[in-house]
């Protein structure tokens, strides 16, 4: 059981060595509900380096007989979890929209993509893993195979509670690896419902350990524990840098997935209605909280007022309010943190001379954290919220004359994740393919979306250019041997 009860309030437990545990510091943290103030979810341990260094430990000796397991064997594990997984969506995405209030719709939509990742990497324990390579002795053998690194350290954020941690964990655990997962401080209760999926499917006790607690402590215990090999990280570019640098002072495996400031072009061909929900579906769902998340509209000027109105309009439908509520489209911020960091960047767009077109305020003020959907005009690419990721509901309109310009503006950024252009056009898409510098360039669809069968990445600030899901999963959770027989 993931839970106890202490004085009538449910605290979730910490996961080390198959076992549901408290932490020895004794001290628990709250989880609240950003959709009604006051609420809180349950609690989470607050803990020691000593629960983090029993979870390492525990890892490190269970990673061996785990490692030596037939890939289709450890299959079986995830297969049996996305199962349990499936029969607890509700159960699961109730806990999602309850900590970081993503709609009921989204969060039910978000665990069965878990299911899917579960089920998809399950499969990977029976496919081919290496290559024969002729050499140039007849009489040798030559041939690479892939090895785990050994225990995989996984920090991850609160915006896609479900999918991250198991787009992760599942790669790591097939491919061999033992894994401890410190989640989001503000999901940690989301992420225990997921690791007792993993758990109920009866893993083996220390292959899966869950460590709860601030990231500030516990992730760098992690990083540089020395039974930790490598470290998988989906967060903000300030701690993924942290990290990168205590991965590289101790010589381990590193993979960061941080922040984006994803365009969208909309040529004068384009079909603007298409466009126009694509840009309100790509920037808005999920209240903004993605890193694929549309930020930087970019219109031709032949279409830009046709446009703009298809886009107001539309923006104007939005149903702002709680996910669990049938007739809410977005949800509130995350977090009282995060709405203010939204306010503040609003104000700073307001200061420099763009013009609020439409949103702009918090509302809701005596429930949750909700903003409005936001946007702007008037911008210049030169403005804070043309260059800075707000992780909230805020688009920027930005007018271009010729799609040179268009190309030019959409790369000026120091970010390089998720790109789309909305054209019928082939040259235009011919361009935008070859030119745009994102690790995930989308035509006439929106920039969020990716697929779990597809790498998934960053190019420039926005990752440390290793790719994630899909089949590109095993570059970073193996290293490859070239075996040499004489
Ligand atoms: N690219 C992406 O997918 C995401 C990008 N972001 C960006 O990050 C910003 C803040 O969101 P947030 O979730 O707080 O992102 P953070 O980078 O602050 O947190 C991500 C994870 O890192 C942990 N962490 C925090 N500080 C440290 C540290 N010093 N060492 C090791 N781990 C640490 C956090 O733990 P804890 O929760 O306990 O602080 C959490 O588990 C967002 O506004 C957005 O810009 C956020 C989420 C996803
Ligand atoms: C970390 C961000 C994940 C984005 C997944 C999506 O766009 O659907």
């Amino acid at each position: 059981m993931n839970t106890m009860t202490e004085s009538k309030k449910t605290v979730t437990l910490n996961y080390i060595n198959g076992e549901w545990v408290a932490s020895d510091s004794e001290q628990t943290a709250v989880s609240k509900n950003p959709a009604k103030i006051g609420e809180d979810v349950g609690y989470y341990q607050i803990s020691s380096s000593n629960d983090f260094d029993q979870a390492a430990i525990s890892a490190r000796k269970a990673q061996k007989a785990w490692g030596k397991l037939a890939g289709s064997v450890r299959g079986d594990y995830l297969l049996k979890a996305a199962a349990i997984l499936e029969e607890r969506i509700e159960d699961v995405a109730t806990a999602m929209t309850q900590e970081m209030g993503k709609t009921f719709a989204e969060a039910k939509g978000e665990t069965a993509r878990g299911v899917a990742i579960l089920r998809y990497y399950a499969g990977e324990g029976m496919r081919a893993i290496g290559d024969v390579i002729p050499s140039s002795d007849s009489d040798a053998l030559m041939f690479t195979t892939r090895v785990p690194l050994g225990v995989v350290g996984v920090i991850t954020p609160w915006n896609f509670p479900v999918a991250i941690p198991l787009w992760k964990m599942a790669p790591a655990l097939i491919y061999g690896n033992a894994v401890v997962v410190k989640p989001a401080s503000d999901t940690a209760i989301t992420c225990s419902k997921v690791i007792n999926c993993l758990h109920d499917a009866g893993i083996p006790a220390g292959v899966v350990n869950m460590v709860t607690g601030s990231g500030a402590k516990i992730g760098m215990e992690m990083v540089n524990h020395p039974e930790i090999d490598a470290i998988t990280f989906t967060g903000s570019n300030t701690v993924g840098k942290q990290l990168a640098h205590a991965a590289v002072d101790r010589g381990i495996k590193y993979q960061l997935e941080m922040g984006g400031k994803n365009p969208v072009i909309v040529a004068n061909d384009a079909d603007l209605d298409l466009a126009a929900d694509a840009t309100i579906s790509g920037g808005l769902k999920s209240t903004g909280q993605k890193c694929t998340a549309t930020s930087r509209v970019i219109v031709h000027k032949d279409v830009y007022e046709e446009f703009k109105e298809k886009l107001l309009t539309k923006m104007k439908t939005i149903t702002v309010g709680d996910g669990f509520e049938t007739g809410t489209w977005m949800g509130p911020c995350a977090s009282e943190g995060q709405l203010e960091t939204v306010l503040s960047y609003i104000e700073k767009g307001k200061q420099e001379g763009a013009k609020l077109l439409y949103g702009g305020n918090q509302v809701l003020k005596d429930q949750g954290y909700y903003v409005e959907p936001t946007v702007f005009e008037n911008a210049t690419p030169s403005m804070t919220i043309a260059r800075e990721e707000i992780f909230g509901p805020v688009l920027v309109l930005l007018k271009v004359e010729t799609m040179e310009e268009a190309l030019e503006m959409a790369n000026d950024s120091e970010y390089g994740l998720s790109a789309s252009i909305f054209t019928t056009n082939i040259g235009n898409m011919l361009s935008f393919i070859n030119e745009m510098d994102a690790g995930l360039v989308r035509i006439n669809a929106e920039s969020a979306g990716v697929e779990l069968q597809a790498p998934f990445g960053g190019m420039k600030q926005s990752s440390s250019h290793s790719r994630e899901q899909g089949r590109a999963a095993i570059e970073f959770f193996t290293s490859i041997k070239t075996v040499f027989v004489k």
